[in-house]
């Protein structure tokens, strides 16, 4: 099967049980809408769908392949946690050729010029991001989406401290990216509007 299948998964973290025998499938040019109360495990299962963390049971799959086992997955896929990652310290030039370098990706610093001026970013390039607003070092994290092509995308609240402006040019490019026959999973406290383009959606309960 192309794209992914999760198969059974349960996950349980100090004694609760988040979610148990889920199975779901992401299929290229799909995009899966996972929306949860606090708590109720959408990063638990996001990070066991990128391979950072294991299922107590279950598997996923890829092309086919579990994830464990395959040789291509950590490259089809582009993970941005609900954290930025970003180093304070480091520019977001800095930053981006290092996240780049991290997966294998050449890049020249002009292209990430580019990519930073796309996302609004004009004379801010060179200072440390400890220097930039919220949503401005948001907008740093989800360059790397511009830098590096990958099929599958798995976004843990991307729109966090994003204005409107940038909820709607994120949407735009979720939407290009899923009719160019990307997959994209992705969490977020407020609905997607119809700029993201269809979407499935796969609700989590909380579970006491
Ligand atoms: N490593 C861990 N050890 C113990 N408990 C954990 C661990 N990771 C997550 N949990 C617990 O699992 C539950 C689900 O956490 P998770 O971060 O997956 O929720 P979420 O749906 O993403 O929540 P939010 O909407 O607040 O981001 C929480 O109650 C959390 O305390």
């Amino acid at each position: 099967m192309s794209g992914l299948r999760a198969s059974g998964l349960t996950c349980i973290k100090r004694d609760r049980v988040l979610f148990e025998a889920l199975s779901f499938s992401l299929k290229p040019g799909e995009l899966l809408y996972l929306r949860g109360p606090n708590g109720a495990g959408k990063t638990s299962l996001l990070r066991i769908v990128t391979g950072l963390s294991s299922a107590d049971e279950g598997e996923i799959y890829y092309q086919g392949t579990p994830i464990r086992t395959s040789n291509t997955y950590a490259k089809s896929l582009i993970y941005l946690g609900h954290k930025t990652a970003l180093n304070s310290a480091l520019s977001a030039i800095e930053n981006l050729h290092y996240w780049a370098a991290q997966h294998q990706v050449a890049v020249a610093t002009s292209d990430i010029y580019h990519v930073l001026e796309i996302n609004g970013l004009v004379g801010l390039e060179d200072i440390p991001v400890r220097f930039l607003s919220a949503g401005q070092q948001r907008r740093v994290a989800l360059s790397r989406l511009w830098l590096k092509k990958a099929p599958v995308w798995i976004l843990d609240e991307p729109f966090t401290a994003l204005d409107i402006d940038g909820v709607a040019w994120l949407e735009r490019k979720f939407s290009a990216h899923v009719k160019e026959g990307g997959m994209l999973m992705t969490t977020s406290h407020q609905p997607l509007s119809a700029l993201a383009g269809d979407h499935t959606t796969l609700d989590l309960e909380y579970r006491f």
